[in-house]
């Protein structure tokens, strides 16, 4: 699945890159604003910090939430108090699109993620054009070099990688990249299966000065709880707030 998404992800990006050539693309990104400090908008506090994700649907769980203006969603989360929001823009399985990120960006003043499967330099172009101040990198699913490659791109356009890891293996080879943002995705991308304990057997492996995600499978607030107590300084939640109330829902997160 994990292969499937990556190489839908790429042949979508490439029929747009058909219509939108790499210098149109890049010349666009070079005049956004700069992008946001997420590391500091995410820093370690006595408190979670949220990163609040746009989801309609995905491939474990079908639909989850019609969500016809994602910014109007965003601005939710932002009032609510979440520190990023986590936009998915895959529109296979995900039904998200850049047009998305681009509505979410102009709503809020946060810090917005490019949440997708990118493995080319094209995408992280289009994130920027898009106005993303982060975006995504799936360990699991490039080689080393891809991701040293596009790792110092993202970096160079201002940009914040959130390195994604779901095994020992994989978070020693985002601590190899230098990654500043670690998260540890408790879905198994590959079979789906979640695992709310991977992120304190591997918690102790990310430096001191990087910053620890806990992705997925938080469902309420003794999750969050479970999560921080194994070290987590942020959690990345799309279900549970796109299919509840959303801002009592993330403030009840906040008090963890
Ligand atoms: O959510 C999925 O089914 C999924 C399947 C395959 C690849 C990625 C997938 N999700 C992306 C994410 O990482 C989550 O959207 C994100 O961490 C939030 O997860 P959750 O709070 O469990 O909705």
């Amino acid at each position: 699945m994990l292969e499937q998404l990556l190489a839908g992800s790429l042949e979508d990006a490439r029929a747009r890159q058909e219509l939108r050539p790499t210098a149109q693309v890049e010349a666009e990104a070079l005049r956004r604003a700069p992008a946001l400090d997420a590391l500091a908008a995410l820093a370690p506090a006595d408190h979670m910090k949220v990163i609040a994700e746009v989801k309609r649907a995905s491939p474990s769980r079908g639909d989850l939430a019609e969500i016809a203006e994602p910014h109007t969603l965003a601005a939710q989360y932002e009032a609510g108090g979440a520190s990023a929001v986590s936009v998915l823009t895959e529109e296979r399985k995900f039904k998200g699109s850049l047009a998305d990120l681009e509505a979410v960006r102009k709503a809020v003043s946060i810090p917005v993620l490019r949440k997708d499967f990118i493995g080319d330099e094209y995408q992280v172009l289009e994130a920027r054009a898009a106005g993303a101040d982060l975006a995504l990198l799936i360990v699991a699913a490039l080689p080393q070099e891809r991701l040293v490659t596009l790792h110092g791109m993202i970096r160079e356009l201002g940009m914040t990688p959130l390195v994604e890891a779901h095994s020992a293996d994989e978070v020693a080879r985002a601590v190899d990249l230098g990654a500043q943002l670690i998260g540890v995705n408790a879905r198994d991308l590959r079979t789906f299966e979640l695992d709310r304990d991977l992120f304190g057997r591997v918690a102790d492996q990310i430096p001191a000065g990087a910053i620890r995600v806990a992705e997925s499978a938080v469902l309420n607030v003794a999750d969050v709880e479970h999560y921080r107590e194994a070290g987590a300084d942020v959690v990345l939640v799309g279900e549970a707030l796109v299919t509840n109330d959303p801002v009592a829902t993330l403030q009840s997160y906040l008090s963890v």
